[in-house]
C-alpha cells in the first residue's frame, strides 16, 4: 500500500489517509489564509500543539481554544464562546478553523467554521477511528439541544480532511472499537469486504496495531466519499449512512450521552435489522442469517447488541425526533438484503416496539 492515500469526495476536498499526513495541515487551507484556530480536547494538547508548530512554521497566525471532552463539546454555549473568541481575534472570510480530534470536535469546529461570517474554511484532524472513517469527511457538522442529539446543525463541507494513522496508537481500546461499529455500518449498507476482513479476526479489528487497520479504514471513507459526492445534503442516497443511527441516537439521549456514540448505533444496528425481519425486509433463512451476523460480527468486537428493556415511551419520544421523520411518520433505513439499504416508512408503534422486545434485556441485567 501507497504511503499516502487520496479520496476524493466529489470535486470538492481530499481525504488524506497515511503516516505523518498531519504535518501537511497547511497546504489543505488555501494561500489566503492568515488566522487559524485549532480546536481541541484537553486530552490531545501535545497533538494540537504539534499542528500549531506545523500552522506557525508556515507562517499562519495561530490561536488555540481548548473545548470540553467528548460530547460536552457539542453544545450551543461552547460553540458561542469560539464564536466570541473568533471576534476578538478578528477572524475575517478568509481566515479558518482547524479542528484536531474526535467526531465531537469535529462536529463542533465544522459548526462554528460554519457560522462564523456565515462560512469559514474548516480542514478536519480526525484523531479517533470514528473521526477518520465518519464524522470528519462529509460535511455535516452541529451540537446536541436537550431535545436530542445533532438537532442544531449545519451541511458544511471541509476544505480537506487529514486522517494520520500514527495519531491512533494512542486511542483507548473501548474507543477503537465504538469506531468500529460505523465501519462495520459501511460493510452492511456498501462493502460487505469490511465484514468480511473483522470477521476474519475479530481480536485483532479491536487493536491499533491491527495490520488491516488502514484497509479498513480506506473502504469506509471510500463508501462515505461515495455517497456524499453523490448526496450532500440528504435527499434520499445519503440517509443509507443514517443505519441504525435512529434507535442509536435516542440511546445516546435517553443516557444521557454516557454511552458512546458507536456503541449505540451498535445497537441501533440490531434494533433495525429485527425491524426488517419482522416487516418483511429480511426474509427467509437468508433474512435470519443476516440478522444474526449483525448480532456476530458486533459482538465479535465488543461491541453491545442489547439495551435494557425498561425505556421505551422516552426511546420513541426521542426517535420521533429523527432528522429522517416527516411529520408524524418515523422513518427507518434497512437493508432488504447485505448491501442493499432501503427506506421503512410509518411501522407500527406494535411493531417498533416488538423490535425493542428483541433487543431489550432485563434492566437489571442490562450491561454496557
Ligand atoms: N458529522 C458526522 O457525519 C458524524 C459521523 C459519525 C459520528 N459523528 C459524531 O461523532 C461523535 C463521536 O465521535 P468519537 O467517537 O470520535 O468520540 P469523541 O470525539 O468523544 O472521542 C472519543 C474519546 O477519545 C479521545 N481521543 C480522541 N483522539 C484520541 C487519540 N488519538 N488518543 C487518545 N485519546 C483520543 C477523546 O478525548 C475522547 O475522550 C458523536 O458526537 C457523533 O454524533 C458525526
Ligand atoms: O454522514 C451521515 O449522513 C451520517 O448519517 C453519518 C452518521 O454516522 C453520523 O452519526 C451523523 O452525524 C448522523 O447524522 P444525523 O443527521 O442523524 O444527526
Ligand atoms: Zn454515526
Amino acid at each position: 500500500m501507497s504511503d499516502v492515500t487520496t479520496i476524493a469526495v466529489g470535486d470538492d476536498y481530499d481525504v488524506l489517509i497515511g503516516s505523518g499526513v498531519l504535518a501537511r495541515v497547511g497546504t489543505l487551507l488555501g494561500g489566503d489564509v492568515e488566522r487559524v484556530l485549532v480546536v481541541h480536547p484537553p486530552t490531545l494538547s501535545v497533538l494540537a500543539g504539534r499542528v500549531e508548530v506545523a500552522l506557525t512554521e508556515q507562517g499562519y497566525a495561530v490561536h488555540r481554544a481548548e473545548v470540553p471532552d467528548a460530547e460536552a463539546a457539542k453544545t450551543i454555549g461552547v460553540a458561542a464562546d469560539l464564536w466570541a473568541l473568533l471576534g476578538r481575534a478578528g477572524f475575517t472570510r478568509t481566515d479558518a478553523v482547524v479542528g484536531v480530534g474526535g467526531g465531537t470536535v469535529t462536529d463542533l469546529a465544522g459548526f462554528v467554521a460554519a457560522g462564523w461570517l456565515r462560512g469559514v474554511r474548516v480542514v478536519q484532524v480526525p484523531t479517533t477511528l470514528l473521526g477518520m472513517v465518519d464524522a470528519a469527511v462529509g460535511g455535516k457538522t452541529g451540537v446536541n439541544t436537550a431535545e436530542g442529539k445533532n438537532l442544531v446543525g449545519a451541511f458544511h463541507p471541509p476544505a480537506g480532511v487529514l486522517c494520520d494513522v500514527d495519531v491512533l496508537a494512542t486511542l483507548p481500546e473501548a474507543d477503537l472499537v465504538a469506531g468500529l461499529a460505523e465501519v462495520i455500518k459501511c460493510g452492511f449498507i456498501a462493502d460487505p469486504a469490511i465484514l468480511d476482513l473483522v470477521e476474519a479476526d475479530p481480536e485483532a479489528a479491536r487493536r491499533t496495531d491491527n495490520p488491516r487497520l488502514r484497509e479498513l479504514i480506506e473502504r469506509a471513507v471510500r463508501v462515505k466519499a461515495e455517497v456524499v459526492a453523490a448526496d450532500l445534503r440528504e435527499s434520499s442516497l445519503r440517509e443509507i449512512l443514517n443505519y441504525g443511527h435512529t434507535f442509536g441516537h435516542a440511546i445516546e439521549q435517553v443516557e444521557g450521552y454516557t454511552w458512546r456514540h458507536g456503541e449505540a448505533i451498535s445497537v441501533g444496528m440490531v434494533y433495525v435489522a429485527e425491524l426488517a425481519r419482522l416487516t418483511g425486509h429480511l426474509a427467509g433463512p437468508e433474512g435470519e442469517a443476516l440478522v444474526a451476523r449483525h448480532r456476530s460480527v458486533l459482538a465479535s468486537v465488543g461491541l453491545p447488541t442489547t439495551y435494557r428493556d425498561d425505556r421505551w415511551e422516552d426511546l420513541l419520544t426521542a426517535m420521533r425526533r429523527d432528522k429522517k421523520s416527516r411529520g408524524s411518520t418515523l422513518r427507518f433505513v434497512v437493508l432488504d438484503g447485505l448491501a442493499r439499504p432501503t427506506r421503512l416508512a410509518g411501522p407500527s408503534d406494535e411493531t417498533l416496539r416488538a423490535a425493542y422486545g428483541l433487543v431489550g434485556t432485563p434492566a437489571t441485567a442490562a450491561a454496557n
